[in-house]
């Protein structure tokens, strides 16, 4: 199969070298990398081991057979432009946050767009180089729920490269439920500066059950079957399970970079989510402070 991933940088460089082992892949990301990754490949480090050698570019090829959209929600916009003059049936978005593959869809018509949800953790190392800092699962499926031929096609292609996946017919319950996770963890880790950990216990504990409580109130009023005891039970089995972890919001804090907390919190915030409201509020203000959120 030709893949094409867009947005080569930490998640992209990650399943597309997966997909690499066995698939005809393509990264589009920055020069820097795409530079190196013609030149020596791309090195997984950590938890995968491989050094694979996808074809690497600055835009997008004229043709593939299946798209991967790994941008930051804050980008998805573009991507979906530039997708548009792209002769590729299938794209299926991994990004976290709500609405990405509406935005998407919203541009591609006669396209496939199906949602995706990852669990495996990946960190840019430098030009050429990610780790795979947590081996997850990758689930996929239409993204409004129920079969798709599209997704079990796209699911035998990840299987042949050995990626950890399910093919899914609850995606939207799924999409809000790792919502509920990023609400809960991410604002409140990247505004407390501590790892996921922290949140384990009264008061960081509370805000993120809090916001993810919300977030499930907020589902089920878009007909989404998600309930508060599902939302908080999610965070607190990611906070266990990723107790050392530094999550993506904190880590773009660190880095001085804009967060996406537009499609998490801030896709909650109103008068019925005082919590989510709250965090987005904060988290922005920081975003305008450091004159992030102009592009
Ligand atoms: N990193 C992780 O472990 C996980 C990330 N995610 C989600 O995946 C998405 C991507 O996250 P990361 O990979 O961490 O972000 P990232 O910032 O490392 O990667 C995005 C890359 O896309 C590139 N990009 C954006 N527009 C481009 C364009 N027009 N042309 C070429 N390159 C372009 C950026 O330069 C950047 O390198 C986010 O929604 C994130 O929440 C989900 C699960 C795990
Ligand atoms: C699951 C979690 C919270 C892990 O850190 C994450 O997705 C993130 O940091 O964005």
């Amino acid at each position: 199969m030709d893949v094409v991933v867009f947005g080569a940088g930490s998640l992209g460089s990650l399943v597309g070298g997966l997909l690499a082992r066995e698939h005809d892949v393509t990264l589009v990301g920055r020069a820097a990398h795409v530079e190196r990754v013609r030149a020596s490949g791309l090195r997984i480090e950590g938890e995968v081991e491989a050094t694979v050698h996808p074809a690497a570019r600055t835009t997008l090829p004229a043709r593939a057979d299946l798209a991967l959209v790994t941008v930051k929600s804050f980008d998805t916009e573009r991507a979906a432009r530039a997708l548009a003059r792209c002769d590729v049936p299938t794209v299926l978005s991994l990004q976290n946050g709500l609405d990405n593959e509406a935005t998407l869809a919203a541009h591609l018509d006669g396209r496939t767009v199906l949602a995706g949800t990852c669990t495996y953790g990946a960190r840019l190392l430098g030009p050429g180089r990610v780790a795979c800092t947590g081996v997850g699962e990758v689930a996929l499926g239409a993204r409004e729920g129920g079969p798709s031929v599209a997704a079990d096609r796209t699911g035998r292609a990840f299987e042949r490269a050995g990626v950890e996946h399910v093919v899914a017919e609850d995606m939207p319950r799924r999409v809000w439920e790792k919502l509920a996770v990023n609400a809960g963890v991410n604002a409140a880790t990247a505004l407390a500066r501590v790892p996921n950990g922290a949140l384990s216990d009264p008061p960081g504990r509370d805000v993120a059950h809090a916001a993810a409580r919300e977030v499930a109130q907020s589902a089920r009023g878009e007909g989404i079957d998600l309930t508060e005891a599902r939302a908080v039970a999610s965070v607190d089995r990611v906070v266990r399970a990723t107790a050392s972890n530094r999550s993506s919001m904190l880590q773009d804090v660190e880095r001085g970079t804009r967060t996406e907390i537009d499609a998490i919190n801030g896709r909650i915030a109103g008068p019925d989510a005082p919590v989510n409201a709250t965090l987005a509020a904060l988290v922005r203000t920081w975003e305008d402070a450091e004159g992030l959120r102009e592009s």
